[in-house]
């Protein structure tokens, strides 16, 4: 593929940091003596070790020399034992056909990125010159909206139902080009379809195999590249997990967003971006100059994720997952005894989100932003998750990741009986 026709003009302009070149060198040659980097003297940082207690009581300690180099610079792709334990894990889940391409073909690479919401923020500032064409599922995650819309780019929606995009709508939506154009300079055909596959945000749809499969030959026959946010992969509540885009990606035109958010910890602030090497160094081109993530957040989930293995690590989101689907299940037995015959709703088969369509109105902005706070119940109006933001709709986000089943019962009961005095 022809990866520089995807670049933005800012991106196209990054050149590589000098810095970055030598200090990689000499992390090659232990020996060298560094009188190169501007690196702090490890000898007199404050913090000399730590331990942390894990849920089943044992420990994770971080001595001297880890501590000396957990304060420290490292590299920006990431540090090298956490890269390969990721590596590991994107062939043993997805197996990408890119892992055997050549560097130019597409080569599967990986970078380490301050959670995916920084991943996908440099993903877009690779990609989007102003006035470029884009594909966003709709309704779409609103950190995305929020990262694209200033960008100036065209934000063309495409349909969903309960199973996330609809694929002939993407086909309609794509019939406005030839495939061929795909071949000309500087042709305005969409650069990338952004989706969330599973437990969608907001709508918690999760898209099968079939409609992955046809998406993806979309994606080839107009060139475009998919984004393939996932956070809530590993909270796929059906035994058999829907292969991921990556792990069909032939042609190295899929970059996935994966993070520990959901799993682990949002706080640490830790994800990773896997895609064609040509795009990925060009992301971390930008994390040279911007946000690199933290060699101590970095060291610690290496030292638990090492400690765990996969199998220790599938097992632990193997609980969480189970987890969230009996708070999915607590939630739906709230709606279904308050809610019925107010509102509808799909069942997830993912995620953390209910997505509610009120009945009987056309606006639920009101009710959500002022109504249902003073009644003291937070949900976030679908609003929030349109690419035009102005225009009403009945729908609201409910989540079901954080309140206990109670909770839920109680907020459900409130916005019945608002639902009733407003409708
Ligand atoms: C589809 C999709 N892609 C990327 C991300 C970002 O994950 P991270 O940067 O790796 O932590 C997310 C996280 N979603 C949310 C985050 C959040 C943070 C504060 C307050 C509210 C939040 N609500 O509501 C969210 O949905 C997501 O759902």
């Amino acid at each position: 593929m022809d990866y520089s026709q995807f670049l933005s003009v800012v991106s196209a302009a990054r050149e590589e940091n000098l810095t970055e070149v030598i200090g990689s060198l000499a992390q090659k040659n232990p020996s060298v003596i560094m009188i190169s980097g501007g690196l702090p003297n490890p000898n007199y940082f404050p913090f000399k070790t730590a331990s942390f207690t894990l849920e089943d009581g044992t420990t994770i300690e971080i001595g001297e020399a880890l501590m000396k180099r957990a304060l420290q610079y490292s590299s920006t792709k990431g540090i090298p034992e956490f890269l390969s334990w990721l590596k590991d894990l994107q062939m043993s889940l997805h197996n990408p056909p890119t892992a055997k391409y050549s560097p130019d073909q597409g080569q599967m690479e990986i970078c380490v990125t301050t959670g995916s919401q920084d991943g996908l923020s440099k993903v877009f500032d690779m990609l989007v010159n102003p006035g470029d064409n884009v594909l966003l599922e709709d309704p779409s995650y609103s950190r995305t909206l929020s990262a694209l819309k200033p960008l100036g780019c065209n934000i063309i929606k495409v349909p969903t139902d309960k199973h996330g995009i609809i694929p002939e709508a993407l086909k309609e939506i794509l019939s406005r080009w030839r495939p061929e154009d795909a071949k000309k300079l500087n042709n305005n055909l969409p650069k990338f379809l952004y989706t969330v596959p599973n437990g969608s945000n907001p709508s918690g749809t999760s898209l099968t195999a079939d409609c992955k499969k046809k998406i993806y030959q979309l994606a080839r026959c107009y060139d475009f590249l998919i984004i393939e946010d996932d956070p809530y992969y590993f909270l796929q509540f059906e035994k058999t997990k829907a292969p991921s885009f990556l792990s069909m990606d032939v042609d190295g035109r899929v970059i996935r967003c994966d993070t520990f958010s959901k799993i682990i910890s949002a706080g640490l602030r830790l994800g990773f971006l896997t895609g064609p090497k040509p795009l990925i160094d060009r992301v971390i081109l930008h994390m040279q100059s911007s946000t690199i993530a933290s060699t101590f957040t970095q060291i610690l989930m290496s030292e638990l994720l090492h400690k765990w293995g996969q199998k220790g690590f599938l097992e632990h989101v193997d609980r969480i997952m189970e987890f969230y689907r009996t708070q999915r299940d607590a939630m739906l037995a709230a709606a279904d005894k308050w809610l019925k015959g107010l509102a509808e709703w799909n069942i997830p088969t993912a995620g953390m989100f209910l997505w509610i369509k009120i009945k009987g109105i056309s606006n639920a902005y009101q009710m959500i932003m002022e109504n249902a706070l003073e009644r003291g119940v937070a949900l976030v109006p679908g609003q929030s998750f349109s690419i035009d933001s102005s225009a009403p709709t009945p729908y609201v986000r409910a989540s079901y990741s954080f309140a206990s089943p109670d909770q839920m019962d109680q907020a459900f009961q409130k916005l019945a009986e608002l639902i009733k005095e407003t409708v």
